[in-house]
Protein backbone atom coordinates (compact mmCIF):
# COMPACT_ATOMS: atom_id res chain seq x y z
CA UNK A 1 0.00 0.00 0.00
CA UNK A 2 0.76 3.82 -0.71
CA UNK A 3 1.97 5.42 2.31
CA UNK A 4 -1.16 7.83 3.88
CA UNK A 5 0.74 10.64 3.81
CA UNK A 6 4.04 12.29 2.99
CA UNK A 7 6.47 15.18 2.40
CA UNK A 8 8.30 15.65 -0.99
CA UNK A 9 9.99 18.16 -2.12
CA UNK A 10 10.27 18.54 -6.38
CA UNK A 11 12.34 20.93 -8.11
CA UNK A 12 8.35 22.92 -8.30
CA UNK A 13 8.41 22.94 -4.67
CA UNK A 14 7.20 21.28 -1.85
CA UNK A 15 4.35 19.17 -1.56
CA UNK A 16 2.42 16.78 0.59
CA UNK A 17 1.10 13.89 -0.79
CA UNK A 18 -2.06 11.99 0.60
CA UNK A 19 -3.43 8.62 -0.23
CA UNK A 20 -6.75 9.81 -0.96
CA UNK A 21 -9.13 7.50 0.76
CA UNK A 22 -12.31 8.11 -0.80
CA UNK A 23 -10.85 6.61 -3.90
CA UNK A 24 -10.54 3.41 -1.98
CA UNK A 25 -10.69 0.46 -2.20
CA UNK A 26 -10.94 0.64 -6.16
CA UNK A 27 -7.57 2.43 -6.39
CA UNK A 28 -5.15 4.09 -5.08
CA UNK A 29 -5.04 7.36 -6.18
CA UNK A 30 -2.49 9.60 -4.56
CA UNK A 31 -3.73 13.51 -4.35
CA UNK A 32 -0.76 16.36 -4.08
CA UNK A 33 -1.51 19.30 -1.91
CA UNK A 34 0.55 22.48 -3.12
CA UNK A 35 -1.07 24.83 -0.95
CA UNK A 36 -3.12 24.39 2.99
CA UNK A 37 -6.35 25.17 1.48
CA UNK A 38 -5.95 22.38 -1.15
CA UNK A 39 -4.75 20.34 2.37
CA UNK A 40 -8.17 21.71 4.11
CA UNK A 41 -10.50 19.95 1.15
CA UNK A 42 -8.42 16.82 2.07
CA UNK A 43 -9.01 17.25 5.13
CA UNK A 44 -12.91 18.48 5.20
CA UNK A 45 -13.86 15.34 2.47
CA UNK A 46 -12.35 12.74 4.50
CA UNK A 47 -9.27 11.96 2.13
CA UNK A 48 -7.13 12.29 4.48
CA UNK A 49 -8.88 11.34 7.94
CA UNK A 50 -8.81 9.75 11.18
CA UNK A 51 -7.17 11.03 14.66
CA UNK A 52 -3.72 10.61 14.60
CA UNK A 53 -3.00 10.98 10.51
CA UNK A 54 -4.89 14.09 11.32
CA UNK A 55 -2.15 15.78 13.67
CA UNK A 56 0.02 14.64 11.13
CA UNK A 57 -1.58 16.07 8.06
CA UNK A 58 -2.11 19.63 10.25
CA UNK A 59 1.66 19.94 11.04
CA UNK A 60 3.02 19.00 7.53
CA UNK A 61 0.70 21.64 6.42
CA UNK A 62 2.03 24.34 8.50
CA UNK A 63 5.61 23.09 7.34
CA UNK A 64 4.01 23.56 3.64
CA UNK A 65 2.60 27.11 4.63
CA UNK A 66 6.36 28.05 5.93
CA UNK A 67 8.30 26.87 3.66
CA UNK A 68 6.80 28.34 1.01
CA UNK A 69 6.12 31.44 2.24
CA UNK A 70 2.94 31.55 3.06
CA UNK A 71 1.35 33.28 6.01
CA UNK A 72 2.02 30.52 9.13
CA UNK A 73 -0.45 31.71 11.57
CA UNK A 74 -3.54 32.04 8.87
CA UNK A 75 -2.95 28.61 7.77
CA UNK A 76 -2.66 27.54 11.36
CA UNK A 77 -6.19 28.84 12.37
CA UNK A 78 -7.64 27.26 8.48
CA UNK A 79 -5.65 24.08 9.39
CA UNK A 80 -7.18 23.59 13.06
CA UNK A 81 -10.42 24.24 12.12
CA UNK A 82 -10.41 22.12 9.25
CA UNK A 83 -12.61 19.29 11.53
CA UNK A 84 -13.77 20.02 15.00
CA UNK A 85 -13.69 16.63 17.09
CA UNK A 86 -10.17 15.01 16.89
CA UNK A 87 -8.03 17.01 18.57
CA UNK A 88 -4.96 15.61 17.22
CA UNK A 89 -5.30 17.92 14.56
CA UNK A 90 -5.43 20.98 16.25
CA UNK A 91 -2.24 19.49 18.57
CA UNK A 92 0.09 18.49 15.33
CA UNK A 93 -1.06 22.52 13.95
CA UNK A 94 -0.10 23.74 17.56
CA UNK A 95 3.31 21.73 17.83
CA UNK A 96 4.46 23.04 14.31
CA UNK A 97 3.32 26.18 14.34
CA UNK A 98 5.14 26.27 17.74
CA UNK A 99 8.57 25.33 16.64
CA UNK A 100 8.45 27.78 13.97
CA UNK A 101 7.72 30.52 16.30
CA UNK A 102 10.37 29.61 18.80
CA UNK A 103 12.78 29.34 15.75
CA UNK A 104 12.01 33.06 14.82
CA UNK A 105 12.29 33.69 18.23
CA UNK A 106 15.22 32.43 18.76
CA UNK A 107 16.65 34.15 15.82
CA UNK A 108 16.54 31.72 12.69
CA UNK A 109 14.95 33.82 10.04
CA UNK A 110 12.11 32.54 8.51
CA UNK A 111 14.01 29.57 6.27
CA UNK A 112 15.49 28.46 9.36
CA UNK A 113 11.83 28.32 10.89
CA UNK A 114 10.45 27.12 8.07
CA UNK A 115 12.92 23.96 8.49
CA UNK A 116 12.09 23.86 12.36
CA UNK A 117 8.44 23.38 11.60
CA UNK A 118 9.15 21.14 9.35
CA UNK A 119 11.45 19.19 11.67
CA UNK A 120 8.68 18.92 14.15
CA UNK A 121 5.82 17.42 11.61
CA UNK A 122 8.38 14.69 10.63
CA UNK A 123 8.70 13.95 14.45
CA UNK A 124 5.35 13.76 15.05
CA UNK A 125 5.42 11.36 12.13
CA UNK A 126 7.76 8.91 13.94
CA UNK A 127 6.50 9.57 17.37
CA UNK A 128 3.06 8.11 15.47
CA UNK A 129 4.37 5.26 14.79
CA UNK A 130 6.46 4.23 17.34
CA UNK A 131 3.48 4.95 19.44
CA UNK A 132 0.90 2.50 17.48
CA UNK A 133 4.12 -0.30 17.82
CA UNK A 134 3.78 -0.42 21.87
CA UNK A 135 0.41 0.21 21.39
CA UNK A 136 0.44 -3.18 19.86
CA UNK A 137 1.82 -5.06 21.96
CA UNK A 138 -0.26 -3.53 25.48
CA UNK A 139 -3.01 -3.83 23.79
CA UNK A 140 -2.59 -7.63 23.32
CA UNK A 141 -1.25 -8.14 26.75
CA UNK A 142 -4.53 -6.48 27.70
CA UNK A 143 -6.76 -8.80 25.49
CA UNK A 144 -4.61 -11.91 26.86
CA UNK A 145 -5.71 -11.11 30.60
CA UNK A 146 -8.88 -10.09 29.64
CA UNK A 147 -9.58 -13.04 27.68
CA UNK A 148 -7.43 -16.30 28.98
CA UNK A 149 -8.59 -18.86 26.49
CA UNK A 150 -7.18 -17.15 23.50
CA UNK A 151 -8.60 -17.36 20.04
CA UNK A 152 -10.19 -13.68 19.75
CA UNK A 153 -13.08 -12.58 18.11
CA UNK A 154 -12.86 -8.86 17.81
CA UNK A 155 -15.51 -6.22 17.03
CA UNK A 156 -14.34 -3.11 15.40
CA UNK A 157 -15.67 -0.02 13.88
CA UNK A 158 -14.71 2.89 11.42
CA UNK A 159 -10.72 2.33 10.20
CA UNK A 160 -7.62 2.25 12.71
CA UNK A 161 -4.83 1.01 10.87
CA UNK A 162 -2.32 2.15 8.74
CA UNK A 163 -4.23 4.10 6.93
CA UNK A 164 -4.81 6.57 9.65
CA UNK A 165 -1.53 6.44 11.70
CA UNK A 166 2.67 6.92 10.67
CA UNK A 167 2.56 3.44 11.91
CA UNK A 168 0.09 0.07 12.08
CA UNK A 169 -2.57 2.58 13.77
CA UNK A 170 -4.44 2.20 17.29
CA UNK A 171 -7.42 -0.22 17.61
CA UNK A 172 -6.63 -2.18 14.21
CA UNK A 173 -2.83 -2.46 15.04
CA UNK A 174 -4.05 -4.35 18.01
CA UNK A 175 -6.26 -6.50 15.82
CA UNK A 176 -3.15 -6.92 14.29
CA UNK A 177 -1.03 -7.88 16.49
CA UNK A 178 -2.88 -10.84 17.92
CA UNK A 179 -3.35 -12.31 14.09
CA UNK A 180 0.44 -12.04 13.67
CA UNK A 181 0.70 -13.93 17.24
CA UNK A 182 -2.26 -16.43 16.14
CA UNK A 183 -4.51 -15.34 18.51
CA UNK A 184 -7.10 -13.69 16.62
CA UNK A 185 -10.25 -16.23 15.66
CA UNK A 186 -11.79 -13.37 13.35
CA UNK A 187 -12.30 -9.51 13.09
CA UNK A 188 -15.59 -8.26 12.71
CA UNK A 189 -15.88 -5.45 10.97
CA UNK A 190 -18.83 -2.86 10.93
CA UNK A 191 -19.26 -1.21 7.97
CA UNK A 192 -19.46 2.23 9.35
CA UNK A 193 -22.57 3.86 7.60
CA UNK A 194 -22.99 6.36 6.18
CA UNK A 195 -19.23 6.97 5.03
CA UNK A 196 -18.17 3.14 4.88
CA UNK A 197 -14.86 3.84 6.21
CA UNK A 198 -15.33 0.18 7.59
CA UNK A 199 -16.60 -1.61 4.71
CA UNK A 200 -13.89 0.51 2.12
CA UNK A 201 -11.02 0.75 4.75
CA UNK A 202 -11.28 -1.33 7.51
CA UNK A 203 -11.89 -4.61 4.90
CA UNK A 204 -8.78 -3.61 2.64
CA UNK A 205 -6.87 -3.69 5.48
CA UNK A 206 -7.88 -6.40 6.96
CA UNK A 207 -7.98 -8.25 3.44
CA UNK A 208 -4.13 -6.96 2.54
CA UNK A 209 -3.04 -8.35 6.40
CA UNK A 210 -4.33 -12.08 5.25
CA UNK A 211 -6.36 -12.20 9.03
CA UNK A 212 -9.64 -13.83 8.88
CA UNK A 213 -12.64 -11.37 8.81
CA UNK A 214 -16.43 -10.60 8.40
CA UNK A 215 -18.07 -7.30 7.30
CA UNK A 216 -21.35 -6.75 8.81
CA UNK A 217 -23.71 -3.70 8.73
CA UNK A 218 -23.69 -1.82 11.57
CA UNK A 219 -27.19 -2.40 12.91
CA UNK A 220 -25.99 -6.46 12.68
CA UNK A 221 -23.88 -6.12 15.66
CA UNK A 222 -26.73 -6.88 18.09
CA UNK A 223 -27.41 -10.27 16.67
CA UNK A 224 -23.93 -10.85 16.38
CA UNK A 225 -23.80 -10.01 20.31
CA UNK A 226 -26.68 -11.89 21.32
CA UNK A 227 -25.05 -14.95 19.04
CA UNK A 228 -21.80 -15.23 21.60
CA UNK A 229 -19.75 -14.14 19.04
CA UNK A 230 -17.70 -11.40 20.40
CA UNK A 231 -15.53 -12.09 22.63
CA UNK A 232 -14.28 -7.82 22.99
CA UNK A 233 -14.30 -5.04 21.14
CA UNK A 234 -11.36 -2.84 19.61
CA UNK A 235 -11.76 1.18 18.89
CA UNK A 236 -10.04 4.19 18.65
CA UNK A 237 -11.12 7.59 19.35
CA UNK A 238 -11.24 11.22 18.01
CA UNK A 239 -10.97 12.98 21.49
CA UNK A 240 -11.05 11.57 24.69
CA UNK A 241 -11.90 13.91 27.86
CA UNK A 242 -10.27 14.24 31.25
CA UNK A 243 -12.95 11.86 32.91
CA UNK A 244 -11.99 9.68 30.32
CA UNK A 245 -15.24 10.20 28.06
CA UNK A 246 -14.75 9.05 24.46
CA UNK A 247 -15.37 10.20 20.89
CA UNK A 248 -15.16 7.92 18.26
CA UNK A 249 -17.21 7.90 15.08
CA UNK A 250 -21.05 7.39 15.12
CA UNK A 251 -21.96 3.97 16.07
CA UNK A 252 -19.06 3.50 18.89
CA UNK A 253 -21.43 4.99 21.69
CA UNK A 254 -24.47 2.18 20.69
CA UNK A 255 -21.56 -0.57 20.77
CA UNK A 256 -20.32 0.11 24.20
CA UNK A 257 -23.94 -0.40 25.40
CA UNK A 258 -24.45 -3.73 23.91
CA UNK A 259 -20.93 -4.71 25.02
CA UNK A 260 -21.94 -3.89 28.92
CA UNK A 261 -25.32 -6.11 28.20
CA UNK A 262 -23.08 -8.48 26.92
CA UNK A 263 -20.49 -8.49 29.55
CA UNK A 264 -18.07 -8.31 26.91
CA UNK A 265 -14.85 -6.00 27.39
CA UNK A 266 -15.14 -2.39 25.33
CA UNK A 267 -11.38 -1.36 24.84
CA UNK A 268 -9.99 1.97 23.54
CA UNK A 269 -6.88 2.47 21.98
CA UNK A 270 -5.77 5.51 21.22
CA UNK A 271 -1.97 7.31 21.44
CA UNK A 272 -1.58 9.94 24.37
CA UNK A 273 -2.47 12.85 21.67
CA UNK A 274 -5.64 11.79 21.51
CA UNK A 275 -6.49 12.60 25.30
CA UNK A 276 -7.31 16.49 25.82
CA UNK A 277 -7.03 17.55 29.53
CA UNK A 278 -8.52 20.99 28.31
CA UNK A 279 -11.76 19.17 27.75
CA UNK A 280 -12.91 18.42 31.17
CA UNK A 281 -16.21 15.83 30.09
CA UNK A 282 -17.94 14.22 27.18
CA UNK A 283 -20.54 16.88 27.22
CA UNK A 284 -17.91 19.47 26.54
CA UNK A 285 -16.58 17.42 23.10
CA UNK A 286 -18.18 19.30 20.13
CA UNK A 287 -19.01 16.48 17.47
CA UNK A 288 -18.78 17.43 14.19
CA UNK A 289 -22.38 17.31 12.21
CA UNK A 290 -21.64 16.26 8.43
CA UNK A 291 -23.86 17.24 5.40
CA UNK A 292 -27.62 15.34 5.40
CA UNK A 293 -26.67 13.98 2.02
CA UNK A 294 -24.40 11.69 3.48
CA UNK A 295 -27.57 9.78 4.66
CA UNK A 296 -29.81 10.45 2.04
CA UNK A 297 -27.88 9.72 -1.37
CA UNK A 298 -25.09 7.03 -1.61
CA UNK A 299 -22.32 8.96 -3.00
CA UNK A 300 -19.06 9.44 -2.49
CA UNK A 301 -17.28 12.10 0.02
CA UNK A 302 -15.58 14.51 -2.91
CA UNK A 303 -18.76 13.98 -4.95
CA UNK A 304 -21.10 15.51 -2.15
CA UNK A 305 -18.42 18.44 -1.48
CA UNK A 306 -18.20 19.02 -5.41
CA UNK A 307 -22.37 19.18 -5.27
CA UNK A 308 -23.03 16.87 -8.24
CA UNK A 309 -23.09 14.09 -10.40
CA UNK A 310 -25.72 12.34 -9.78
CA UNK A 311 -29.81 12.98 -9.91
CA UNK A 312 -29.90 13.81 -6.24
CA UNK A 313 -29.43 17.40 -4.35
CA UNK A 314 -26.09 17.06 -3.25
CA UNK A 315 -25.31 14.31 -6.38
CA UNK A 316 -25.59 11.21 -5.39
CA UNK A 317 -28.13 8.30 -5.94
CA UNK A 318 -31.29 8.79 -3.52
CA UNK A 319 -32.28 6.47 -0.98
CA UNK A 320 -34.55 9.02 0.51
CA UNK A 321 -37.20 11.05 -0.97
CA UNK A 322 -35.75 14.74 -1.73
CA UNK A 323 -36.05 17.09 0.79
CA UNK A 324 -35.49 14.42 3.65
CA UNK A 325 -34.19 16.05 6.02
CA UNK A 326 -31.40 13.70 8.37
CA UNK A 327 -29.43 13.58 11.16
CA UNK A 328 -25.56 12.94 10.56
CA UNK A 329 -23.28 13.15 13.38
CA UNK A 330 -19.66 11.88 12.56
CA UNK A 331 -18.92 10.94 16.08
CA UNK A 332 -20.70 9.98 19.38
CA UNK A 333 -19.36 10.04 23.01
CA UNK A 334 -19.20 7.02 25.36
CA UNK A 335 -18.67 7.49 29.12
CA UNK A 336 -16.17 6.27 30.17
CA UNK A 337 -18.25 3.85 32.75
CA UNK A 338 -18.86 1.89 29.63
CA UNK A 339 -15.04 2.03 28.90
CA UNK A 340 -13.64 -1.53 30.26
CA UNK A 341 -9.80 0.25 29.21
CA UNK A 342 -8.07 2.89 27.30
CA UNK A 343 -4.64 1.50 26.07
CA UNK A 344 -2.03 4.34 25.07
CA UNK A 345 1.05 3.95 24.14
CA UNK A 346 2.22 4.21 27.75
CA UNK A 347 0.11 1.19 28.79
CA UNK A 348 -3.68 1.04 29.55
CA UNK A 349 -6.01 2.80 32.12
CA UNK A 350 -8.42 0.65 33.63
CA UNK A 351 -10.76 1.24 35.68
CA UNK A 352 -11.17 4.34 33.51
CA UNK A 353 -10.96 7.36 35.56
CA UNK A 354 -10.17 11.25 35.62
CA UNK A 355 -7.29 10.38 38.04
CA UNK A 356 -6.10 7.40 35.96
CA UNK A 357 -6.11 9.45 32.69
CA UNK A 358 -4.61 12.19 34.66
CA UNK A 359 -1.80 10.19 36.01
CA UNK A 360 -1.12 8.60 32.31
CA UNK A 361 -0.48 12.15 30.75
CA UNK A 362 1.99 13.04 33.50
CA UNK A 363 4.16 10.57 32.62
CA UNK A 364 4.32 11.71 28.64
CA UNK A 365 6.06 14.75 27.60
CA UNK A 366 4.20 14.87 24.58
CA UNK A 367 1.22 16.64 26.74
CA UNK A 368 3.06 19.06 28.41
CA UNK A 369 3.18 20.86 24.77
CA UNK A 370 -0.47 21.01 24.03
C1 LIG B 1 -7.17 5.77 14.98
S1 LIG B 1 -8.41 6.49 14.30
C2 LIG B 1 -9.66 6.73 15.53
C3 LIG B 1 -10.72 7.56 14.96
O1 LIG B 1 -10.16 8.69 14.36
C4 LIG B 1 -11.58 6.77 13.97
O2 LIG B 1 -12.17 5.70 14.65
C5 LIG B 1 -12.63 7.68 13.46
O3 LIG B 1 -13.65 7.86 14.07
C6 LIG B 1 -12.32 8.43 12.24
O4 LIG B 1 -13.38 9.21 11.78
P1 LIG B 1 -13.30 9.91 10.36
O5 LIG B 1 -14.56 10.73 10.30
O6 LIG B 1 -13.22 8.85 9.33
O7 LIG B 1 -12.06 10.79 10.40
Amino acid sequence: MLPSLRWEEPPEGPVVVLLDQTRLPVEEVELVCTDVPALVRAIQTLAVRGAPLLGIAGAYGVALAAVRGYDVDEAAELLAGARPTAVNLAYGVRRAAGAYRVALEKGAGREGAARAALAEARDLHREDAEASALMAGHGLALLDELLPGGGHRILTHCNTGALVSGGEGTAFAVALEAHRAGRLRRLWVDETRPLLQGARLTAYEAARSGMAYTLLTDNAAGSLFAAGEVDAVLIGADRIAADGSVANKVGSYPLAVLARYHHVPFVVVAPITTIDLRTPDGASIEVEQRAGQEVTELTAPPQVAAGGVGPGAGGGLPVAPLGTQAYNPAFDITPPELVTAIVTEQGAVSPVTGAGIAELCARSRQVTIS
